[in-house]
């Protein structure tokens, strides 16, 4: 028999939701995969010709890029910032709805005029996507490139204004932020490696089966 096929899963938040569509589609992995206890990072499914890898949301484009993943589940915001010419991205979950803005705090915001901008300083896990917005429209931006906790950022005089994901708009609230300028809607997306596409015939299948899966997903 061939190798399995590899799907990369992101751990965090969009595991929860990834786990009832991958049951949809007929994968069902092993107990381990949803134990946070479990030290172990590949994992065996319902089927023998698919194995799961868990990996950082932004790793899974990585794996897949580089084929060492054939498939996989990502963010739009994610693949924004990379920008792999390697993946071909078929199929919207509809999973993992969030939104990329820009935000400043609420007191500056009072004040501020975006149309004015022509220099901006922000902090910001999505460095590349920030520069391309700004320049769009003429705006130089100094990115500080963080991992998390954007929002420490303007309070603590790192930067002034952020660029980050958000959803219920809890996490900016509570860290005396504002929303100015929505950058992208985000939902997360099936990717695929584009060799493992035309090389394994097993693939194109699975995509099939992703696809009638979000058609059926709960509204
Ligand atoms: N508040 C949110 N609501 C819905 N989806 C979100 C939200 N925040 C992030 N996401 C989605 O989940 C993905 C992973 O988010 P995030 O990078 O915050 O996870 P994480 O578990 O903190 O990642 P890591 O620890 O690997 O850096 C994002 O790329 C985005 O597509
Ligand atoms: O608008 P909200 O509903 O508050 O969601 C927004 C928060 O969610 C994400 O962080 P996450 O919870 O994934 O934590 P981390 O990125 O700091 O790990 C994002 O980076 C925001 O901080």
């Amino acid at each position: 028999m061939a190798d399995p096929i590899i799907i990369a899963v992101p751990k965090g938040r969009i595991l929860q939701e990834a786990l009832p569509l991958l049951a949809r589609v007929g994968i069902v992995p092993e107990p381990a995969f949803s134990d946070d206890a479990s030290r172990a990072l590949r994992f065996s499914t319902n089927r023998a010709d698919i194995d799961l890898i868990r990996v950082r949301a932004f790793d899974v484009a990585t794996f897949v890029a580089h084929g060492a993943a054939h498939l996989g589940i990502v963010g739009s915001d994610v693949l924004m910032e990379f920008a792999y010419s390697e993946l071909y991205a078929p199929v919207d979950l509809g999973i993992g709805h969030c939104r990329l803005s820009v935000a400043e705090p609420a007191a500056m915001a009072a004040k501020d005029d975006p149309r004015g901008w022509s220099h901006v300083r922000i902090a910001t896990k999505y460095p590349h996507v920030t520069r391309t917005h700004f320049e769009a429209r003429g705006v130089g931006a100094e990115c500080v490139k963080l991992n998390g906790a954007m929002e420490l950022a303007p309070v603590l005089g790192l930067a002034p204004r952020i660029v980050d994901l958000v959803s219920s708009g809890r996490t900016l609230k509570e860290n005396g932020l504002v929303e100015v300028e929505v950058i992208a809607e985000v939902t997360s997306r099936l990717i695929v490696n584009r060799a493992a596409f035309k090389t394994r015939g097993e693939v194109v299948p699975l995509v099939d089966a992703f696809r009638r899966a979000v058609a059926v997903q709960p509204a």
